[in-house]
């Protein structure tokens, strides 16, 4: 399906036109915005397909110039209309086209808009509308509810997501990078093994327009912009489930991890087992290759480097990090395949059917073309590590204390709780293999990087979470 470059003369839809000055302040307060807290303008606006209505859905790339020549592209679906709509007055973007155009709703929260989004998959496969090159693709073997009510998932996200009923759900990418997505490709594969650890997906929206800039011509490259998947009933988020447990546990002073009514071991261990099927089922799908172990510690250190330019804290503890990424490098080649790529614990719902895994996009700092590249399987296993670690710390910082004791209590056991998850969870995906000598000098380096890009993420998201990942590396260099 991905990708198809044609020549930008080849183009038969996409009008740039003015921008509303009026993008820029909506970019800055959405919470999917990469760009927060930074000088930008939006320098371009293109739309490169639409839905047809009613109303009228235009989706039009806005690109973001942060000035010394670093520029993103950010997707806005925009329902047009000719008056106001006080009802979804907070979604008003601005006018489309600028000037005097009309009023230009984010569709996201117009629910006759995604209702219109909705009617297209089931038409699908087709094409948007006349004169435009927009694609919605369907996947065989469920039967869509076209009645199913639109409502704006409203939790914490990189992209905006819609669920319709309790039938399906449309994840809308927000940055858009031209070609294909990881979410959509991963998905599609682990559908079609039959995987019972992800939600399904139905179908996706594509778009032969997005330009891909550079040398020797431009080009326009296939890219994902949308994913249909279906909504997992009963689901409760893994990092809820894990702060409930580490509550309990500083609830009960006396009591260790074991002991207390909300231990999470179990799942813990259900997670590992999980983790392990959809890995193989990746390396079914995409197969393996190897890749020279110092290449990657050479990659953790330079990354490593850079975060230090963002979180000058990181200094003390690069020589311990350089010691984990040496040790890495001494394997010679290892194994690489299909990863998911940034792990957590908000990355996994628990249903009654069993845990599920999404979002298998990689991590949103990362290049494209970086995120589509094989990985170790450790990366993964490491960004649960994390995870178990992040819990009860997250914890411990939103209880201010002053005694001594009573934090001395809480530190210690804090590091009770991410260790007895990270053992359950390991001792289940390692299964019979065992957890050997090599696996922990990959998990060691991966946990020690994915701990060191933490700490950037923080600095630039959440900056009183910074002590969170800061001092685990200063945990993990000590040993
Ligand atoms: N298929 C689904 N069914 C129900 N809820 C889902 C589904 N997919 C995601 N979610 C919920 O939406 C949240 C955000 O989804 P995610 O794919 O992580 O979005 P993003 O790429 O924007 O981070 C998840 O943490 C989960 O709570
Ligand atoms: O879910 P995203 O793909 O947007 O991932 C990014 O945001 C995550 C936070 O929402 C961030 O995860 C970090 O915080 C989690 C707690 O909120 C914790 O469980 C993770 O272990 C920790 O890495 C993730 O790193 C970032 O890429």
């Amino acid at each position: 399906m991905v990708p198809a470059h044609r020549s930008r003369d080849d183009r038969e839809a996409g009008a740039v036109t003015d921008v509303d000055p009026a993008f820029t302040d909506f970019l800055a307060q959405s919470r999917w915005f990469g760009g927060k807290g930074r000088d930008f303008e939006v320098t371009r606006a293109e739309e490169i397909g639409r839905v047809p209505g009613p109303p009228d859905v235009v989706v039009v790339l806005a690109e973001v110039d942060y000035g010394s020549g670093e520029t993103e592209s950010y997707q806005l679906p925009l329902a047009l209309y000719d008056e106001e709509q006080p009802h979804i007055d907070r979604a008003l973007v601005g006018r489309w086209p600028a000037g005097d155009g009309r009023f230009a709703y984010d569709a996201v929260h117009d629910r006759v808009a995604m209702a219109a989004y909705l009617r297209a998959f089931g038409d699908a496969p087709s094409t948007g509308a006349a004169g435009n090159e927009l694609t919605f693709v369907r996947l065989p073997g469920h039967e869509l509810d076209l009645d199913a009510a639109a409502s704006p998932f409203s939790g914490e996200q990189s992209n905006s997501s819609v669920f319709f009923g309790e039938d399906c759900v449309l994840k809308i990418f927000r940055k858009v990078t031209p070609g294909e997505n990881p979410d959509v490709t991963t998905h599609r594969v682990l559908t079609e093994s039959g995987s019972t650890h992800i939600a399904h997906l139905y179908g996706w929206v594509e778009s032969p327009l997005v330009e891909v800039r550079g040398a020797p011509a431009t080009s326009l490259e296939t890219t994902h912009l949308a994913m249909l998947q279906q909504f997992l009933r009963t689901a409760s988020d893994g990092w809820e489930i894990a702060l409930a447990s580490v509550r309990d546990l500083f609830a009960e002073a006396d009591l260790h991890a074991a002991e207390v009514g909300g231990d999470f071991a179990s799942e813990a261990a259900r997670l590992g087992e999980a983790l392990a099927e959809i890995h193989g089922q990746l390396r079914d799908a995409f197969g393996t290759d190897t890749v020279d172990a110092g290449f990657v510690a050479d990659q953790m250190a330079a990354r490593l480097a850079a975060a230090i330019e963002v979180v000058p804290g990181l200094a003390e503890h690069a020589d311990g990090a350089r010691t984990a990424f040496g040790a890495l490098a001494g394997l010679g080649e290892i194994p690489v395949q299909r990863v998911h790529g940034d792990l957590h614990l908000g990355q996994t719902l628990r249903t009654v059917l069993g845990w599920k895994v999404v979002d298998f996009e990689g991590e949103p700092a990362k290049p494209l073309a970086e995120r589509l590249l094989p990985d170790s399987p450790w990366r993964d296993v490491a960004g649960m590590t994390r995870s178990f670690d992040y819990a009860p710390h997250a914890v411990a910082a939103s209880l201010p204390e002053d005694d001594p004791d009573v934090r001395h209590q809480r530190a210690t056991r804090a590091g009770e709780w991410a260790r007895r998850n990270r053992r359950a969870f390991l001792a289940s995906y390692c299964g019979e293999a065992g957890f050997g000598a090599t696996d922990r000098t990959l998990l060691t380096a991966y946990v020690v990087d994915k701990a060191v890009y933490e700490c950037v993420y923080e600095a630039r998201n959440r900056p009183t979470w910074l002590p969170i990942p800061l001092e685990g590396v200063a945990r993990l260099v000590a040993g």
